[in-house]
């Protein structure tokens, strides 16, 4: 045998082409998740220009603004709201409104799905103030001074809760009036203003929207690239964490959900029911460690029972009253004992004077799910073996 075929060097160079191998491999896998994470987190790079509009005065002016965004090389899309899945906004990184207002302070019908949804999920706590918090957004009214403290109420109430929502402003709003014989003039004045903003983030960080003022499309340091992500996939197993990015817009929608109900003659009150679960929101209580149940209620043990079970102090009803409610689970697991114990949305959003309809399906199951976050947490607690 030659001495370069020798047996140690024959297990060196086999440990080498593996490690050369392992490494390519590796290398391979990290630019297919920086691939995905880019499509996830750049899903569409055009901007958006919505048309809230009745009678085509606002839906003209969209289209003004988009030829002079043409024509300076900054790519949109023009979008009649009524063809638009809202729950895609959470996708958006530049969005810029023309909104009517019509009477009562309403909007006009085809942004009426769009406008409610802004304005729900703006009210919604499950729903997060980071839902937009890629998204940019300008907002320009149009309406009538005449009709007084309703005066572009459509225009500023969706630019104060996109802002709730998490999306940051490129500009402030900007309110025309179709009295006041100036709306050419200032909706001009107002979209030349769009034109410097974005060519003056095109000058400045070599793209035309993302990155503006801090707000980066592209994928931060940590979150780049997660090995233990890539040990999951290793093992074909499923990440327990569902990111808002990969299922907004995948699951069934809030629109798809109504016009099948529509089509099985169920809204309007009369069986429909509304989904209290849309992939949005799920996704966001899944994230806060919620266990989600049916369409209506969502649990996980109250940050007190945690406390109370780890001797750090209960909540007031121990300190004041004495009760135990943190044991309550392990005596006579029920639903009023659940309430006591775990955080139930339910309890939370009282859906009196809201538009909420909904009915407690499954009590059994919101018990049963209670009862297993308990047990796990004492056992956890008690040094029990096993995988929580
Ligand atoms: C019946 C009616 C009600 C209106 N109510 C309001 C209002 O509450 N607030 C407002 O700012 N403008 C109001 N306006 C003015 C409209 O916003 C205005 O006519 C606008 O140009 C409509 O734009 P659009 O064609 O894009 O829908 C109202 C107009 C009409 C005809």
């Amino acid at each position: 045998m030659s001495p370069s075929l020798s047996p140690t060097r024959l297990t060196l160079l086999t440990l080498l082409s593996a490690t050369t191998l392992y490494l390519f491999y590796k290398s391979h896998r990290r630019l297919l998740h920086r691939l995905k994470t880019f499509k996830t987190l750049n899903p569409d790079p055009r901007g958006k220009i919505f048309f809230i509009s009745q009678t085509s005065t606002s839906k003209g002016l969209a289209q003004r603004l988009h030829n002079l965004l043409t024509l300076n090389n900054l790519p949109f899309d023009l979008i009649d709201p009524k063809d638009y899945e809202p729950e895609d906004l959470c996708k958006e990184t530049l969005v810029l409104v023309i909104a009517s207002t019509w009477e009562n302070g309403e909007p006009p019908q085809n942004g009426a799905f769009l406008v409610n949804w802004v304005n729900e999920s703006a009210e919604d706590f499950r729903v997060g103030a980071a839902l937009l918090v890629k998204c940019k957004f300008a907002v320009f009214g149009v309406g009538s001074r005449a009709y007084g403290e309703t005066f572009n109420a459509v225009g500023k109430g969706l630019s104060g809760n996109l802002r709730k929502l998490g999306a940051k402003e490129l500009l402030e709003i900007c309110e025309g009036d179709v009295d006041g014989g100036d709306l050419d003039k200032v909706f001009d004045g107002w979209s030349q203003k769009v034109v410097e903003a974005l060519t003056d983030n095109l000058k400045e960080n070599g793209v035309y929207f993302g990155n503006l003022n801090g707000v980066d499309g592209e994928a931060s340091d940590e979150e780049e690239y997660d090995d233990e992500d890539d040990e999951e996939g290793e093992n074909g197993g499923e990440s327990e964490l569902v990111d808002l990015e990969d299922i907004a817009g995948k699951g069934p929608s809030r629109r798809k959900e109504m016009v099948e109900a529509k089509a099985n003659g169920e809204l309007n009150g009369v069986t429909g029911k509304k989904a209290m679960v849309t992939p949005v929101i799920r996704a966001n209580l899944e994230k806060q460690g919620y266990k989600v149940i049916g369409s209506h209620s969502g649990v996980k043990l109250c940050r007190w029972t945690k406390s109370q079970l780890r001797g750090r102090g209960g909540c007031y009803k121990h300190s004041f009253y004495g009760i135990e409610s943190h044991r309550c689970m392990e005596a006579t697991p029920s639903l009023a004992c659940a309430n006591k114990c775990v955080f139930c949305w339910r309890h939370h959003t009282n859906p009196v004077g809201k538009s909420w309809q909904w009915k407690m399906d499954d009590p059994l199951e919101i018990v049963n799910t209670a009862i297993e976050l308990h047990t796990k947490m004492i056992r956890q607690m008690k040094g029990v073996p096993g995988k929580y």
